[in-house]
């Protein structure tokens, strides 16, 4: 039944986008089996491009850019996703609902799956109910640590933040790389990633269960950790690891959330940081760890446990009877105070980011949510909070992102230990920075190095 429905789905909305032309309903195949067939083409693709049109300029560098972490300088190849200033991210040309229409929910849901994504973002195809349900066996099967990853995050403090504890834990996992082991033993480059796909799945087969630890470990010590469980997805057995498998909602709305967050075009701090390392041959696994600590950064990732923390001391003041007027003038003393408002502001964006406008939807259809004071604080927010900042006029974006709107949910849901939320973006920026890994080793490209200038000879290209 899904089957049939998520193919004719799939179809119609490929007619719709701007095509890439790979994109096609995906066939019988495995996932592995897929990407081998697209590899050839792609690689011819970007030969040609390079060979006719090498020279061609698509655009000019500025002294601003330069000093302005080279913001606005287009400079990256990422074919999974690109982001539109206005319009938000598109999935190989997918919008947010055009691929939640797209991709299959998982058994019993009606969210889109982290399986799916990760699907569409590494072939820009779209899977059939059964590839992703397949997709999810494999990553269970693939998802149980090594004995001595698990001792090393048992042996951490409490204290230690989880996304410092995630990263070691990820960047232990290479303990077992089959590409390090494989350019030891020294492979063709042009087998190279087939080994980086190896490193990939288990990267992301294991993540959640690192992450599970991480919180039981830290908030509830006491308690046991579930087994895996083969007939559920990546998320379900997440949630269920995590202690929330018997709230149905809450998986749901991880599902939607890990799916949202997985890509965000190349530039971001994490995607890229992730990149930049994998493009020195280091593992997936190094590659990711060093992801995941650019993540972990206010400005970026850690973006959601501040908006946590502001929105909970917001409450606290205003109670939960509280105006819009509460809200403003809270706003205005914390920009008084010198202080960045969370959530809101972009690198890139210029509108609201759809992928909050996705989270909020998430809310507006569940009625306990929209009884939550906390979402309804975060709603009354976002609609407050441009005007202010217009007036304060600093940010080129006074409209809220992604990090504005993922926390309010998880904290309803009693997941209220804020410092961990990252961590659940961590889980799902890993489909992203995976595929680009893997096509990055597909297609042979060079070590990531770009050229610096000194402030004087800056100084003396301006005058000249
Ligand atoms: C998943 C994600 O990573 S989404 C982003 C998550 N981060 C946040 O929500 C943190 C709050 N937002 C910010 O700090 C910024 O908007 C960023 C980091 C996202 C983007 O930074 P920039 O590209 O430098 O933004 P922009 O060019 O608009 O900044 C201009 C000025 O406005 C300020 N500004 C930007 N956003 C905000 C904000 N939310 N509140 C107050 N001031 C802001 C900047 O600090 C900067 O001030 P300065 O001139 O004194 O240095
Ligand atoms: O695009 C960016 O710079 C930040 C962001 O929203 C993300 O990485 O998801």
């Amino acid at each position: 039944m899904m089957f049939g429905r998520s193919r004719f789905l799939a179809k119609s909305v490929s007619r719709n986008i701007s095509s890439v032309n790979t994109r096609r309903l995906a066939s019988t195949k495995s996932l592995k089996e897929t990407i081998q067939e697209i590899v050839p083409a792609k690689q011819e693709q970007l030969k040609k491009l390079k060979a006719e049109h090498g020279q061609t300029v698509v655009g000019q560098v500025t002294v601003e850019n330069i000093i302005g972490g080279m913001r606005g300088i287009k400079a990256m190849l990422w074919d999974s996703s690109v982001l539109d200033p206005m319009e938000g991210i598109r999935f190989h040309g997918m919008s947010i609902p055009e691929a939640q229409k797209a991709l299959p929910p998982a058994p019993g849901g009606k969210e889109m799956t982290a399986e799916g994504m990760f699907w569409l973002l590494l072939t820009g195809q779209v899977p059939t109910a059964e590839q992703t349900q397949q997709l999810s066996l494999e990553l269970a099967e693939r998802a149980e640590l090594p004995k001595f990853v698990e001792e090393l995050i048992d042996s951490l403090p409490n204290t230690l933040h989880p996304m410092t504890q995630l990263g070691m834990g990820v960047a232990a996992l290479n303990h077992d790389s089959a590409f390090q082991s494989a350019y030891e033993r020294g492979i063709k480059k042009t087998e190279y990633w087939t080994y980086a796909y190896e490193d990939c799945m288990n990267l992301v087969a294991k993540l959640p269960t690192i992450a599970a630890r991480i919180y039981r470990n830290i908030y509830q010590p006491k308690k046991s950790i579930a087994a895996i469980d083969k007939s559920k997805d990546l998320v379900g057995n997440y949630v269920n690891q995590l202690g929330f498998g018997h709230n149905e909602n809450f998986t749901e709305y991880l599902r939607l959330y890990i799916a949202l967050h997985a890509d965000h075009e190349g530039g971001n701090a994490s995607a890229h940081t992730a990149h930049l390392v994998g493009s020195t041959l280091a593992d997936p696994f190094i590659s990711y760890a060093a992801g995941l600590y650019s993540l972990a950064g206010p400005l970026h990732g850690l973006a959601n446990q501040e908006v946590l923390r502001w929105q909970i001391s917001m409450l606290s003041e205003v109670g939960n009877n509280f105006s819009k007027d509460d809200i403003k003038k809270y706003l205005w003393a914390t920009l008084n105070k010198g202080q960045v408002v969370p959530g809101y502001g972009h690198g890139v964006l210029r509108n609201p980011d759809p992928r909050f406008v996705a989270l909020q939807a998430f809310c507006k259809g569940h009625e306990d949510l929209m009884a939550s004071p906390m979402v309804k604080l975060v709603a009354e927010t976002a609609e407050v909070a441009p005007d202010v900042l217009k007036e304060h006029g600093k940010t080129k974006n006074p409209f809220p992102n992604v990090d504005a709107a993922s926390g309010c949910v998880l904290y309803h849901y009693g997941l209220t230990q804020f410092k961990y939320y990252t961590v659940i973006f961590g889980i799902s920026r890993a489909l992203g920075a995976a595929t680009q890994l893997v096509w990055a080793r597909a297609l042979g490209l060079p070590i990531e190095r770009p050229k610096s200038f000194s402030i004087d000879a800056l100084e003396k290209l301006a005058k000249n």
